[in-house]
């Protein structure tokens, strides 16, 4: 689906590219590592993180605490799709390249947001019940005239950036696995950086890098060891033989389950010392008790890990999380940069982050070496970090069968939304946030007995009819920080208290800003400094992505890709006050003296009754709960509340009619849209309670607005 473009129409190709010759692909787009590393994130955003530390700091200036009371919109673009949008623009040349949900990919006009041309992966979208967080897109890699995207089936593709058209395609994991890509690729010396998703039901993680010119794979490193332990006869082969090994037993779920480790996000290259650092996720199952119970440390699950940029080969590696139980992911946002540390404050160049666990951590980059740690939000699974930055786990927080409620909860402290750093100010900006949860061992967890296979039971502590206050108090307990962290004294500067959790990513500007989303739609710029807010403009939409900023023509940019969607949209629906309807996506662009303006999403209103007698009795009400929450509040949100971007069940004239609803759960009519049938997962009589539960749910809701 490319738009036809004379190359007339192509905006500015940079001066050393004449437009005549820009159907060579090394000439158009023409992105090599020197010119990251040389431009960084100023007039351009080349990479995901602006530059290759991903510091998201642009030295523009001309929007500044000063000026920002003038920025306006300069234009705005609609995406294809209605579902979570997470894309970091990339410009390069006065083209923009940005991602929305199922992978597609558009080129557009930078200074005016015309659109160049649009790339559809067409993927079957029965893959979408694979996406544990919904059809998301982070943002592709731009080098040497080519787009890189990794596609929601595994798929890694390129494109050619002028004219969107395919160049090659690679499947990058096994697609009989529930693996997905979500992730923005990287582009190092002429290789890909890919890894993928799916730990919450159940694969194997690794990193790949694969040649930029035929897709051809060069080094993949695993991330947990091979199920035999035997060589994969990959670059992982010889740490996994010296040290990963060991920290795994020989059974347990891991074995047939994968194990878990995916590399679904945080990818940077340390030009420095010529390695890529990597975030590693959580453990699959999440419950080590089933996953190993062995109880060893389970490398390299939760890890930040170093491997020679041009091998693959093991460099080092710092474990967050030893032994995850929680989905403690350390897959968030890692941040290089130099800190005065050293001797008479000589430069440290460090790796940072704020992993889910809550801790904020500074590594020695060149080693790995735990150089500080300290919860930067409440922490209540472990009391703190002993001297090697190991965490000391508080009593109980291992589940058993009883529920414990925990914070940080599987949303995390902190999860993929960009955090950003100043380096003149040496302060980190991380988008915090409070989503406590109960966790419990799942009684009935058995490998394959459910689409998730977390070994934790969704349903405990869960009452089967929710009550007014049971709602209130857990959405009290949902909270939002923008905290401006110094990494020097570990320590918060200032931070800025949100309504809700799952607030936006970061940007940093040398203008002395710090620009933000919030969940409510609103972007704000701070000021970088004290934190006070200089400027708001109401986005209409979801306001989660990494924002970005450039400058064409001596004018700056910056940019937002904004959608309804994500994990928090899906699995905490109870956190929205009123339904929302899923809006299209779209990217905004202000500049100063912008003087257009957001589309009011025209949202139709959701109507929230349901015809349906209740039925069930408690015990019924019960079985409905324990399978709902196994097989479907992970999209359609806990208690059955929906915040909108899939179906709110309660409402659904399907759930109303119990054949309907059979031929949707059991027979996959509804395959096409990402909902497949559950047969495997799901009896008649199961999926009947689940559906006696549901009604009862609206039937609540509804007892509960007559009430008021
Ligand atoms: O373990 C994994 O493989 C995996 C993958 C992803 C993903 O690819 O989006 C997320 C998570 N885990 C996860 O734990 C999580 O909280 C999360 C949030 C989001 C999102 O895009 O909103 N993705 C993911
Ligand atoms: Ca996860």
């Amino acid at each position: 689906a490319c738009s036809e473009q004379s190359s007339e129409q192509s905006p500015d190709p940079s001066p050393q590219n004449s437009a005549a010759d820009a159907s060579e692909v090394s000439t158009f787009a023409a992105v090599t590592t020197q010119r990251i590393i040389d431009t960084g994130a100023s007039d351009e955003w080349l990479t995901y993180g602006g530059s290759y530390d991903e510091q998201r700091h642009s030295t523009l200036t001309a929007v500044n605490r000063d000026t920002v009371a003038e920025l306006g919109v300069a234009w705005t673009y609609d995406l294809q799709t209605n579902r979570g949008v997470e894309s970091t623009p990339i410009v390069v040349d006065g083209v923009m390249y940005v991602t929305s949900a199922w992978s597609l990919v558009y080129a557009l006009d930078a200074a005016t947001g015309e659109e160049l041309w649009v790339y559809n992966p067409e993927v079957d979208k029965a893959v979408g019940v694979n996406a544990c967080c919904d059809v998301v897109n982070r943002g592709v890699a731009v080098f040497e005239g080519q787009v890189f995207v990794g596609v929601i089936d595994g798929r890694l593709e390129a494109l050619d950036a002028k004219t969107g058209e395919r160049n090659w395609s690679v499947v990058t994991v096994d697609q009989s696995k529930p693996y997905t890509i979500t992730g923005a690729p990287r582009v190092v010396n002429g290789k890909v950086l890919i890894g993928n998703g799916g730990a919450e039901l159940g694969v194997r993680g690794y990193l790949s890098a694969y040649d930029v010119n035929n897709g051809d794979k060069i080094w993949r490193f695993y991330t947990v060891p091979n199920p035999n332990k035997e060589p994969d006869n990959e670059i992982s082969d010889e740490v996994f033989a010296k040290l990963g090994n060991d920290s795994w037993g020989d059974d347990g779920h891991w074995v047939t389950d994968g194990g878990g480790g995916t590399v679904w996000d945080s990818i940077v290259y340390d030009e420095v010392n010529d390695q890529i650092v990597f975030g590693v996720g959580n453990g699959s199952p999440w419950n080590r008790n089933f996953r190993d119970p062995a109880g060893g440390d389970n490398l390299f699950l939760s890890s930040i890990v170093a491997v020679d940029a041009n091998t693959g080969r093991y460099r080092w590696h710092f474990q967050t999380t030893p032994g995850d139980n929680w989905d403690y992911t350390a897959t968030q946002s890692i941040i290089l940069a130099d800190l005065p540390l050293g001797d008479e404050g000589a430069p440290v160049r460090v790796a940072m982050q704020a992993p889910k666990n809550g801790f904020f951590y500074v590594i020695n980059a060149t080693n790995g070496e735990f150089i500080s740690g300290e919860s930067f939000g409440p922490v209540s699974w472990a009391t703190g970090l002993d001297k090697n930055g190991r965490p000391i786990e508080a009593e109980g927080a291992r589940y058993g069968t009883n529920p414990v409620t925990l914070l940080p909860g599987p949303a995390g402290a902190h999860n993929w939304h960009p955090m950003a750093y100043n380096p003149e100010l040496e302060l980190t900006y991380i988008p915090a946030q409070e989503i406590p949860a109960v966790y419990a061992e799942d009684p009935r967890f058995s490998t394959g007995s459910t689409a998730w296979n977390t070994g934790a039971d969704f349903s405990a502590g869960v009452p089967p009819v929710l009550s007014p206050a049971d709602l209130k108090a857990a959405r009290a307990a949902l909270k939002g920080r923008l905290i401006a962290w110094d990494p020097k004294t570990q320590s918060p500067r200032w931070s800025v208290e949100h309504a809700n959790a799952w607030n936006g990513g970061v940007l940093s500007t040398a203008g002395g800003l710090v620009f933000q989303g919030r969940l409510d739609g609103v972007f704000v710029a701070y000021d970088a400094a004290t934190g006070e807010a200089l400027w708001s403009y109401d986005l209409h939409s979801g306001a989660n992505a990494g924002p970005a900023t450039y400058s064409i023509d001596d004018t700056q940019y910056v940019s937002i890709t904004t959608g309804w969607g994500s994990l928090y949209a899906l699995a905490a629906g109870y956190a929205y006050d009123e339904t929302i309807s899923s809006t299209v996506g779209k990217v905004v662009t202000f500049k100063l003296g912008g003087t257009q303006s957001i589309a009011e999403p025209d949202l139709p209103e959701v109507d929230r009754t349901t015809l349906a007698v209740a039925f069930g009795n408690e015990q019924m009400l019960n079985e409905g709960l324990v399978h709902y929450a196994r097989n479907c509040s992970v999209c359609h949100g806990p208690f059955a509340e929906s915040s909108g971007v899939l179906p709110d069940l309660r409402w659904s004239p399907i759930t109303a009619n119990a054949e309907a609803w059979n031929s949707v759960v059991r027979e996959g009519v509804l395959a096409q849209n990402g909902m497949v049938s559950f047969a495997e997962y799901l009896t008649a009589e199961e999926t009947e309670a689940i559906r006696a539960y549901v009604i009862s749910q609206a039937r609540a809701d509804m007892a509960l607005r007559a009430e008021n």
